[in-house]
């Protein structure tokens, strides 16, 4: 099997589980991905006048400027270029997609396709553990101690954008961002689409998937 570094995208609208499969790829696969959502809150917390400033478009569930999240992925992609690439949530917009155009060819775009309600139902249950990005939701895959990260016992929050007033706008705002750079990567015949309302369904068409590109390190099952 060709050793060549992978450069994959998962995409698709917040609540999609793009996070969760992300988490089983690089634990399967033996590899880090990055998410673009969980890196920008990092950078911010930061402070100073821009940092604030982006931190007002993710409370309100807008996207950060491309410029912005455009200069943060490069520069920190670029450290990364002697491994393995697997992207959470980049590229959301075609300029996005054309910057990143700039500095690889990919060989993979997940796109991860959720019916509206189920989005809605995942994300008014998820809680985060703002230090580590961990994920749970209450129905899925909750933690040991309710209310408490399962493995520093630090509290979890609610994210303020997976509040129901700021939900609604992000998933119309997703969609009109991201028909342009699924056309693009369609066309370019590496987008590969699961559809369904559950993880445990669609994860292993992507195990195998990834399977055909990279040596997995862990059986399927053992995500
Ligand atoms: N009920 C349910 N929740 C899920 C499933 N897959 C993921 N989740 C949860 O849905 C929420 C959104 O998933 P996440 O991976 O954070 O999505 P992202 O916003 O696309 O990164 C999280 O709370 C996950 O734990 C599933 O199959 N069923
Ligand atoms: N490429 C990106 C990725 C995230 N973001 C911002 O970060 C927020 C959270 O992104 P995320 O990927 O962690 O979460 P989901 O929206 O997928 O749940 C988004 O709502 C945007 O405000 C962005 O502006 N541009």
């Amino acid at each position: 099997m060709a050793s060549k570094l992978l450069r994959a995208v998962v995409l698709g609208p917040p609540g999609s589980g793009k996070g969760t499969v992300c988490e089983r790829i690089a634990r399967s696969f033996g590899l880090q991905h990055l998410s673009s959502g969980q890196f920008l809150r990092e950078s911010l917390g930061g402070g100073g006048e821009a940092g604030a400033l982006a931190q007002q478009y993710l409370e309100r569930g807008l996207l950060v400027p491309d410029h912005v999240i455009t200069r943060l992925m490069v520069a920190e992609l670029e450290k990364r270029r002697e491994q393995h690439w697997l992207l959470d949530g980049f590229p959301r917009t075609l300029g996005q997609a054309e910057a990143l155009d700039g500095i690889c060819q990919l060989d993979l775009v997940i796109s991860l396709n959720i019916p509206f309600e189920t989005l809605k139902d995942r994300l008014s249950a998820r809680w985060v553990h703002p230090a580590s990005g961990r994920v749970y939701n209450m129905d899925f895959n909750p933690p040991h101690t309710q209310g408490v990260d399962d493995l520093t016992g630090e509290p979890l929050v609610q994210r303020e954008d997976d509040r129901p007033e700021a939900v609604a706008a992000r998933l119309r705002k997703y969609k009109d961002a991201a028909k342009p750079v699924m056309e693009l990567y369609k066309s370019r015949g590496i987008l590969h689409s699961f559809s369904g309302t559950e993880t445990n369904k669609i994860w292993p068409y992507v195990y195998t998937l990834l399977s055909s590109r990279i040596p997995p390190v862990l059986p399927e099952e053992e995500h």
